[in-house]
């Protein structure tokens, strides 16, 4: 599997150098910071200088691994390119004007775009919800270096509000209202911590559905290892034959 990667920050680079144990062949990099794509050349890939250079790149699929404002802006582009998207600035995408407009775009080229489970996990059950009457409630917990607040409750309220304060710290929130369809309710603490905990809670008519992940966090306190590598099974997935989901 031929892959280009879009943002070679912390995620970028824990993702190029896991790639080979998945299977994956990352080809091409594109950072806004050309330094960066250089870089991580150094372990695979070609790195470009501009955007318009790495979309003609010969790989099918492109990772997003920069931030919301790289999918609004390439979004589109990378699709009319022809190749799928794999998305993890998913804040992005709580913006329901942009998400139709890819989705249209997507259909329109006949590609997908792919969103992985990223920091959180339990996505497979979760997503059953969405066809349901439920409640769906995400606890985030992360230190103060990370949220750059005082300790303690520093946001309480619903996924739209919480992915415009914390867009880079909350993408699990908007990958988790995609996929149950729900306006997720979100709580997040600062706290003084070594990990990145999300807890999520789910009331519906057949149980209760609560999910806890620790993670490690990436160089980027704000990003949890779990993140990039999440992608990576993601592609391993798609070329299996027995899919485990
Ligand atoms: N879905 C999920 O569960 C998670 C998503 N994320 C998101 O993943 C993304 C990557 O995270 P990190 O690697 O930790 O961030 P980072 O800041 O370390 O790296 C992002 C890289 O992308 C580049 N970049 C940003 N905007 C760009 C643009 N418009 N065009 C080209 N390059 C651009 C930056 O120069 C930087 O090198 C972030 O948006 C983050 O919020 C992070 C953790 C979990
Ligand atoms: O990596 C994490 O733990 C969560 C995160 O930053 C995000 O969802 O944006």
């Amino acid at each position: 599997m031929r892959v280009g990667l879009l943002g070679c920050g912390n995620l970028g680079r824990i993702i190029v150098e896991n790639s080979k144990k998945f299977g994956v062949e990352i080809v091409s990099l594109y950072d806004k910071e050309f330094s960066k794509a250089v870089e991580l050349s150094k372990i695979c890939g070609k790195p470009c200088k501009s955007f318009e250079d790495f979309i003609k790149g010969e790989f099918d699929f492109v990772i997003e691994a920069a931030s919301a404002e790289a999918v609004r802006e390439y979004g589109k582009k990378i699709l009319d390119g022809r190749k799928n998207l794999v998305i993890l600035s998913t804040a992005a995408l709580i913006d329901e004007d942009l998400l139709k407009k890819l989705r249209r775009k997507a259909k329109e080229v006949g590609k997908k775009i792919y969103i992985p489970s990223g920091a959180i996990v339990g996505l497979d059950g979760l997503s059953v919800l969405k066809f349901f009457e439920s409640k769906i409630k995400l606890i985030t917990r992360k230190n103060p270096k990370a949220l750059g607040r005082n300790l303690g409750l520093i946001f309480k309220g619903f996924v739209k509000d919480a992915v415009k304060k914390f867009p880079r710290n909350l993408n699990v929130a908007a990958t988790l209202s995609l996929a149950t369809g729900k306006d997720v309710e979100v709580e997040v603490f600062a706290e003084n911590l070594e990990r990145n905990i999300h807890e999520i809670l789910a009331k519906w008519e057949f149980g209760e559905i609560y999910v806890r992940v620790e993670n490690v966090p990436s160089k980027n306190v704000k990003s949890s290892h779990l993140a990039a590598l999440s992608v990576l099974s993601l592609l391993r997935n798609l070329e299996e034959e027995v899919v485990v989901w």
